[in-house]
């Protein structure tokens, strides 16, 4: 455990020092200018060794051009200099090891070695249940083709033609965000649904469209405790008992996705519908384990177990390549260029794939949770910024409503631009997809290279008005990284989430926190549960401020129940 402060090492008081002298001469435009081999400098390609299941794009590659950020070689050195001091290379072969670097729960992080498909390199880690995990994926693969084949039948021997994930957190955006992704792959017959909120309207309408008699439920919980996903899945069954009546209909009907035998049995469902994972794998680092079921359903197991290899192909990548071509490092170390020596408060996730429409959410969550805390792992307060707000949609939606703030506002906002070269959809020979990826080129050119006051009074022409002209000018220099991928195919996919994962870990490693606890979710949960107890009626509402108590009496008064 390093738990170090970030700010006291010599390469981030240097930085601080660059940045204080230079940041205001550190212009894209100049930049450009002066080295025509600014692009190749900064640009770096990933390509994994093996061909992808889809034959029509075999290649799992990833272009980086990172050359739109507002660095030079000797900051880039300077970077990666942090990187070394900080000793990341050691913290990562201590997670690929198995040490327990997520020191506050005293646990293990090894969702790597759930994508680690028969190779070697993991065998030593001594953890519990890591050599579990073939069995694990031989049950998936079994029950996956059961259910897809129809040879699974529900209760009144009909096929399943309807799926419901119960889950929340790392337990439902993983899936959601997969099955949208690889939609091109998916059986179009079986209809998926994911169910989430505590909210009874998501349930309720959920359950609506769906068919006692052919719906799977699949409840997605690590802990099996969470309050959502255990109350919803209980309305769950209530609703298919309904219609079911005997509860010996339940095995048909109801898996479960967890690390706890005991409450997963407790609720009725056996342990031959149960689906292991261990407390080594965070939440929001489980779609690769169990917690993957329904979007094996979905996909089919040969393309889940082809994200799984994506990501192994970039686990690699991460160990093995030096930092200076190390794509999660490289993203890692811009970010914390931004977020600790601009104080840009936020990142965005721009991909230009409406099957990536889910993207930014699932990493709101895999990189807030992991990286929005304050102190180190030795419990030492922060002097600097931490993990940053992460947001973003899918383009082009999104320049019809944000991308405004973002060429014009006062905020700088780092952005991603992902996009396929391949369309999974080349309708009107491709013409849309060519459409999408010029504003997928022109965006980031826009954002760097902007539009003089000089320019825009050429096209205005001398007789137009100053506040027209200054309204029109873009100042330009906003940073920007682009990714482009061959096509979304599940192994392209499985790297892209890999090395977002990895640029979460190098950063946590620098800032000297625990990336893989998740304490912050923790208070509201508690007073949530004491407020319950006290919703009946105006006198039990005790122990509270005045704003808490005042709004509950609102409540309380207008509410028919
Ligand atoms: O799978 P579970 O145990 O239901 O947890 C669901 C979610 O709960 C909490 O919000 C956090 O711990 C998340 O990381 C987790 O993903």
């Amino acid at each position: 455990m390093s738990g170090k402060l970030a700010s006291s090492y010599a390469a981030w008081q240097k930085l601080q020092e660059i940045y204080d002298t230079q940041h205001s001469s550190l212009i894209l435009k100049d930049l450009f200018a002066q080295d025509p081999a600014r692009f190749s400098k900064f640009s770096r390609t990933y390509t994994a060794s093996t061909p992808s299941v889809d034959a029509s794009s075999p290649e799992t590659s990833i272009f980086l051009d990172f050359s739109k950020n507002l660095i030079t070689e000797p900051i880039l050195a300077t970077l990666f200099d942090l990187v070394r001091e900080a000793e990341v290379e050691k913290h990562r072969d201590e997670m690929f090891s198995g040490a327990h670097i997520n020191n506050s729960e005293d646990r293990a992080v090894l969702h790597i070695a759930l994508r680690n498909l028969g190779e070697s390199q993991f065998t030593g880690i001594k953890e519990q249940g890591v050599d579990e995990v073939p069995a694990v994926l031989a049950h998936i693969k079994q029950f996956t083709n059961a259910v897809r084949s129809g040879e699974w039948k529900g209760y009144t021997g009909k096929a399943i033609d309807t799926i419901v994930n119960i889950g929340i957190g790392g337990s439902d955006l993983g899936p959601v965000m997969v099955t949208e992704a690889l939609k091109p792959y998916a059986k179009r017959d079986l209809k998926a649904h994911f169910v989430s909120n505590i909210d009874g309207t998501h349930i309720a309408e959920v359950t609506r469209e769906c068919n006692p008699e052919t719906t799977l439920f699949i409840i997605a919980s690590k802990t099996f405790t969470t309050q959502e996903t255990i109350t919803n899945a209980e309305s769950a069954k209530a609703w298919f008992l309904a219609t079911a009546k005997d509860t010996a209909h339940v095995a048909k009907h109801f898996v479960a996705l967890s690390t706890n035998t005991k409450s997963v049995t407790e609720f009725g469902i056996s342990k031959e519908n149960m689906f292991q994972f261990w407390d080594w794998v965070g939440g929001r680092y489980s779609v690769w384990s169990a917690i993957g079921l329904s979007v094996a359903l979905v996909i089919g197991y040969e393309n889940f177990e082809a994200l799984l290899k994506g990501a192994h192909g970039m686990d690699r990548h991460f160990k093995e390549t030096p930092i200076e071509q190390n794509l999660p490092v490289i993203l890692a170390v811009l970010g914390i260029w931004y977020n600790d020596f601009y104080s840009a408060q936020t990142h965005a996730l721009l991909p230009y794939d409406q099957y990536l429409h889910k993207f930014a959410d699932y990493f709101q969550q895999g990189d807030m949770e992991s990286n929005g805390k304050s102190v180190t792992k030795k419990g030492e307060r922060v002097n600097y910024q931490t993990g940053p707000i992460i947001w973003g949609a899918s383009g082009t939606n999104g320049q019809h409503s944000f991308y405004q703030l973002v060429h014009q506002g006062t905020k700088l906002i780092p952005a991603d631009f992902i996009a396929p070269a391949t369309t999974h959809n080349p309708i009107e020979k491709s013409k849309h997809h060519r459409i999408l990826l010029s504003n997928y080129f022109a965006q980031p050119e826009a954002l760097a290279f902007g539009k003089t006051e000089e320019e825009v009074r050429a096209e205005l022409g001398a007789n137009a008005k100053t506040e027209v002209v200054k309204s029109k000018v873009f100042e330009g220099n906003r940073p920007t990284n682009s990714i482009l991928v061959p096509k979304i195919t599940p192994e392209v996919l499985g790297a892209l989430i890999a090395m977002y994962e990895h640029k979460i870990f190098t950063q946590g490693a620098i800032w000297g926190i625990n990336s893989f606890d998740q304490m912050g979710v923790e208070l509201g949960k508690v007073l949530a549960k004491k407020i319950l107890a006290q919703l009946g009626s105006e006198k039990d509402v005790k122990g509270h401020d005045s704003s808490t108590t005042g709004i509950i009496h609102q409540y309380q008064k207008w509410r028919k129940e």
